[in-house]
């Protein structure tokens, strides 16, 4: 059985990422891409699906774990009755090929070990063709080949194959170093040659630490705030500038329920949210590429622009459900694919424009296509923005007018119209201005409830959201205006429970049914509690912020990672893990209690 999502670890090689559990279990990892087939997929079923366990035969062994410095190399630490021994696990920064290594180190007395490696291509489905080959340097190797993908385990230690699985144990004394690796190659190109583990540890701390000098933010929760962003970082697919939500899918909102979603895709949303946190904590590299990326991706007609992409940019993402995997602790279906890649969410323009004017305020200059791009969008957010779309939720029921999405709207007319008033770039100005003026307008008086006293979900919807709260920090209106103040009171009032958040009430009815089109249940959105965090802290409110961030602080795991959602009926996190969303607002927040 898998394990409490908390209880993983993330490794990553900034082209995909890998769960490693702390029984010593590497549940999860896609090989090449994010977006690829799992080569392990034990966490959305059983051992049968794909792992790599490296842990003690003891079962009374316990496990405490760190990652080393500011870096993604995590360490393992077993304890037994008859000794402790280390696990360094690492995935170096990428080139054409993919490795993954594992170093046994022995610390105290003897510990027996056992080694469990089950190869399955496709999510499970695939079982590849394995043999015992021989390396470049004459060493033996289990080489595992299926279709276009090849994988080769080396090992000083090498388990033996039997029933589709191999598996094996070794001895472990005080000063006893046996290295492991798992490389992932083209299966038409020869197997590439072994690294050194030393070389490639070196190397790979030396990336991570040179990576995170590079933060500018010195203020509170400095260590949590860069653990944040070295995940968000980890999220990346260097070789293209996108990046993913999650690198999971279908890990359960619900465990057992079915709002299961595949998140191994850029959201725009997700990654422009992200840039803004990676921007105002000194990092312009990133912001580059993800412009760079943007411009590449939605090239062609504005009306075309999708919410989301995959990591090469492609837009074809349909989903489907792999029926053979019976999910995370039963949680099916297990989607592949994210159907939300065709619904309307007029919140995204908001969010690319506000990005990209941070970044250009923070002096990353306009090129010839950037800002053309931008000035298209706008112009055809012109045409739309009065139309029912999907919000920020990316709800599977009736299109509606969203009020948040309508705010949003507003947000990129905004940066639209700063962008010519203050970086003197050409554009239809009056136009924009008087687009902006009209959705605020219309905002105002369908968006705002009086009885509530708080803007709502959707016009007339007499219900909040907590979305609602980026009112004030998106400067629609100022934090201190009674509107948005009132909006904040109802949150709490409606949408918390202790430190969490709801997104909005799932069973609330409507007409046509529930306003999602889901069956109601779910964990509470951990960004609405940032949010929450950076609305009370904008509102003078820092103390009650202060008291909040830190019960937030937690429901993070044991190594500062945190799930999209936590559950707060069985104490767990829940959905795709680590997201992004929960990490970029868990930034804002600490900034925002360090300011002033
Ligand atoms: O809850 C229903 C929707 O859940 C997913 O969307 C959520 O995750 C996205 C990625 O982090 C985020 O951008 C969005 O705001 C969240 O609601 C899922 O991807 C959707 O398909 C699903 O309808």
């Amino acid at each position: 059985m898998p394990l409490p999502i908390e209880q993983y670890a993330l490794l990553g090689d900034l082209s995909t990422a890998a769960l490693v559990g702390l029984d010593g279990s590497i549940d999860w990892l896609c090989l090449p891409r994010f977006d690829s087939g799992a080569v392990f997929a034990a966490i959305l079923g059983d051992s049968e699906n794909g792992r790599w366990k490296i842990a003690p035969t003891d079962e009374r062994a316990t496990a405490t774990r760190r990652y080393v410095g500011s870096s993604l190399v995590l360490e393992t630490e077993f304890r037994t009755p008859t000794g402790r021994v280390r696990v360094t696990d690492f995935m170096p920064p990428r080139d054409r090929r993919a490795d993954l290594f594992r170093r046994v180190e022995g610390i105290d007395g003897t510990v027996e070990m056992g080694q469990e490696f089950v190869l399955r291509f496709d999510y499970g489905r695939i079982r590849p063709w394995v043999r015992r080959v021989h390396d470049h340097e004459g060493r033996e190797a289990i080489s595992a080949v299926a279709g276009p993908d090849a994988l080769c385990l080396r090992g000083d230690v090498l388990p033996d194959a039997s029933d589709h699985r191999h598996s094996g144990t070794f001895t472990v004394h005080k000063g006893t170093v046996l290295d492991f690796s798992m490389t992932w190659y083209p299966s038409h190109e020869r197997l590439p040659r072994c690294h050194d583990t030393d070389e490639r540890l070196k190397a790979t701390l030396g990336y991570w630490h040179a990576w995170s000098e590079r933060c500018s933010y010195n203020g509170p929760y400095r260590d949590i705030v860069l653990r944040s962003l070295l995940t968000l970082k980890a999220l990346t697919y260097a070789e293209t500038g996108g990046m993913v939500a999650a690198p999971t899918t279908s890990l359960p909102e619900q465990v057992g329920g079915p709002r299961n979603w595949d998140y191994r895709f850029c959201w725009l949303r997700d990654a422009a949210l992200s840039l803004r946190s990676l921007l105002d904590t000194g990092f312009r590299d990133e912001a580059r590429a993800w412009r760079a990326w943007l411009l590449r991706t939605v090239a062609g007609d504005p009306e075309d622009l999708q919410i989301m992409y995959g990591v090469g940019g492609e837009r074809r993402l349909s989903e489907w459900t792999a029926d053979w995997l019976p999910g995370y602790f039963g949680s099916a279906p297990v989607r592949i694919g994210n159907a939300a890649h065709g619904q309307v969410q007029f919140d995204v323009y908001g969010e690319v424009m506000d990005a990209l004017a941070v970044a250009r305020d923070s002096g990353l200059a306009e090129d010839d296509f950037s800002w053309p791009l931008q000035a298209t969008l706008v112009d055809s957010l012109a045409e739309r923005w009065h139309q029912p779309d999907s919000g920020i939720w990316e709800m599977r029921g009736e299109p509606r007018p969203f009020t948040h999405s309508r705010v949003m709207s507003w947000v990129a007319f905004d940066r639209a119209v700063k962008a010519v008033e203050k970086h003197k770039l050409p554009g239809n100005v009056e136009r924009w201005k008087k687009t902006r003026d009209e959705i605020r307008n219309e905002v105002l008086a369908k968006g705002f409830d009086e009885e509530l006293n708080s803007f709502t979900q959707y016009y007339g919807s007499g219900t909040v959201d907590a979305a609602l709260l980026e009112i004030g920090s998106m400067g629609f209106l100022p934090e201190d205006d009674p509107r948005v103040l009132g909006t904040v009171e109802a949150v709490n009032r409606e949408l918390r429970q202790g430190p969490l958040v709801w997104r909005y009430l799932t069973h609330a009815m409507t007409p046509e049914g529930t306003v999602d089109g889901l069956p109601p249940g779910e964990g509470a959105f951990l960004a609405c509690s940032f949010w929450l965090v950076k609305s009370l802290a904008d509102s003078g409110r820092k103390h009650e912020a202060k008291e909040l961030f830190e019960e937030l602080l937690g429901l993070t795991n044991d190594l500062g990672l945190l799930a999209e959602e936590y559950d707060p009926h069985i104490g767990r996190q829940v959905g795709n893990f680590p997201q992004a969303f929960s990490h970029l607002t868990l930034v804002h927040a600490a900034l925002a209690l360090g300011e002033g």
